[in-house]
């Protein structure tokens, strides 16, 4: 052993790399470090000790300037660091400091990211101790831009990456990543990242930005967290001619090779990880979002963020809200502008909870809830057409073309924009809402803050300071009249890392309907 190291720090004869090497090309140098063909690998090693120059590099253990003077003894870091002994609060200090003064969001979000490269703990602790400021950089909306070029600010992989290629070898994939224990895996394939589209592989921002607030906002330790993008291909074109582009530059798999993949990957995390690992699917189409959810649900400890979360948190506001609107759940009309997997996921959780309370079946509180999507209203004439997580709207109605007439004819007291489509609630649908309540509560869900169905200034305008607003992405208090109005946020991040959480700690193997209501409690 002793003598294996001494080679080993001598030059690799280990390796047992000699002038007779039978390895055709490549260029030798004196340490052999050269002699890699594309044939014939050389295999890196690394003595990996938590002490020193490696220490500092560790960002599991690094605390820059913040290691003590009987730490820099311990851990052989004399002379690595200058002389001054700097806390951890001053770290923090100078760090918010200096993100403060970028104007350019995604400079925010390149600095954190480095920062999280760096030193893990004091990015945890910036983002704990700031969580209002940074959650608008590390997650919505600037994890959206983040995503869109992320082939050009891409540095180290920051998770999983899973694609066609890694077909039958999955588990030995999974085996690469450095940490055993996972608890919580996000997942994402990238086709519908935010209400930006088909990203890609440069999905993984959305990964990444989640589990950051796995651990910020729920406590689950970084390590046990694991955040995974499953590359099929991508049908962006601008993305596929990207010469940056960090993916695979093919058309998006479907059908049985999609299904194969997904299929693989499930049972590859099970197998390594075992039951009790969370499995959140993140941004998936909604073709496939449903299927998955369905598929695993019964075998995997899984739900869907976007069809569950969404709607688990936005319940939440809904009955929060009830106290400034008045009624109780039951005696409100909920139209929502969208009908995919949060529109579909939030209808259908609403009509639960309505059921519950008053113990009507679920059939007939559904009828409370109508829904738009891209063709106009969904009626029962639409049913042999539509999507199946669709034909449970299909009420019984004229055909409406838009959402304006629909808001006419419904006379909602509750719109939720859930379209991916920005500025879609125009100033006429705001004034319609203000026309009939005298508190109009208006839930402008979709993300980033382009897609956003109108800004807050918009609702509070419009409808002349009387709405109850609410959007997925952040916005700033506004002043109307002399009164400043301070939107709410409903968005999903309120509840994953806590419901999440819950499962991690119950021991759950399974996830049902009852707790994504007692998780909206
Ligand atoms: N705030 C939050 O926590 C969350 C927000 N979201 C946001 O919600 C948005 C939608 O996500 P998701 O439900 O997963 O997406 P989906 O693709 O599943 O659904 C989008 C729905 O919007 C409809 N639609 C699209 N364009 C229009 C239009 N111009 N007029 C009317 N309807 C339209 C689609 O119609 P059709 O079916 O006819 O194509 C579809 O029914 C995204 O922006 C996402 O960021 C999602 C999850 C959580
Ligand atoms: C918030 C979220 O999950 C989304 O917009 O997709
Ligand atoms: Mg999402």
């Amino acid at each position: 052993m002793e003598s294996t190291m001494k080679e080993m720090r001598d030059g690799a004869s280990v390796l047992d790399f000699d002038s007779k090497s039978t390895v055709e090309g490549g260029v030798e140098d004196v340490y052999g470090e050269d002699r890699a063909t594309e044939d014939q690998l050389v295999t890196p090693w690394t003595i990996s000790v938590a002490s020193g120059y490696c220490l500092l590099r560790d960002p599991r253990h690094n605390k820059g300037l913040a290691f003590t003077e009987k730490e820099r003894d311990a851990h052989y870091l004399r002379g690595l660091l200058p002389p001054a002994v700097i806390s951890q609060q001053l770290q923090e200090k100078k760090l918010m400091n200096s993100i403060r003064q970028y104007e350019v969001p995604l400079q925010k979000y390149v600095a954190m990211m480095e920062l999280e490269e760096r030193n893990e703990r004091l990015f945890y602790k910036l983002l704990i101790d700031n969580v209002e400021e940074l959650l608008p950089v590390v997650y919505t909306p600037t994890v959206g831009e983040a995503c869109q070029k992320y082939g050009s600010i891409f540095r180290r992989p920051q998770g999983l990456y899973i694609s066609l290629k890694e077909k039958g070898k999955i588990l030995e994939v999974l085996k690469n990543w450095p940490e055993r224990s996972i608890q919580v895996i996000v997942v994402t394939d990238g086709e519908r990242i935010l209400g930006l589209g088909d990203l890609g592989c440069q999905g993984m921002g959305i990964p990444v930005g989640k589990l950051a607030l796995y651990t910020a906002l729920g406590g689950i330790r970084p390590s046990a967290c694991l955040p995974i993008t499953v590359d099929v291909g991508t049908n962006n074109e601008q993305l596929l001619k990207d010469e940056f582009y960090i993916g695979l530059r093919q058309r998006r798999a479907t059908g049985q090779e999609y299904a194969e993949l997904l299929d693989e990957f499930m049972s590859a995390v099970k197998q390594n990880y075992g039951e009790k690992v969370l499995i959140q699917f993140e941004d998936f189409a909604n073709h496939n979002a449903f299927e998955l959810l369905a598929k695993y649900g019964t075998t995997h400890l899984v739900f869907n963020d976007d069809i569950q979360g969404t709607a688990s948190v936005v319940l939440a506001g809904v009955v929060a809200a009830l106290k400034l609107i008045g009624g109780t759940l039951a005696e409100h009309r909920f139209l929502f502008l969208g009908a995919g997997e949060a529109g579909t996921g939030i209808a259908e959780l609403i009509a639960l909870e309505i059921s519950k309370q008053t113990k009507a079946p679920v059939e007939e509180t559904r009828k409370k809830i109508c829904l738009v999507d891209s063709k106009g209203l969904i009626v029962s004439s639409r049913k042999d057409s539509l999507q199946h997580f669709k034909k449970p709207w299909a009420h019984e109605h004229e055909p409406v073309n838009n959402l304006l007439d629909a808001v006419k004819v419904i006379k909602p007291t509750i719109l939720i924009g859930s379209s991916g489509v920005g500025r879609t609630f125009t100033k006429e649908v705001i004034e319609a809402m203000a026309s009939f309540n005298e508190k109009p509560l208006i839930l402008a869900l979709s993300n980033p803050t382009s897609q956003s169905e109108c800004t807050a200034e918009e609702a509070y305008t419009w409808s002349k300071g009387r709405a109850i607003f609410a959007s997925g992405s952040p916005f700033d208090p506004f002043e109307y009249n002399g009164k400043v109005f301070v939107p709410g946020q409903a968005n999903n991040a309120y509840i994953f890392p806590g419901f999440g959480l819950g499962l991690v700690i119950s021991g759950a193997i399974r996830v049902h309907d009852d707790m994504l209501l007692a998780a909206c409690k």
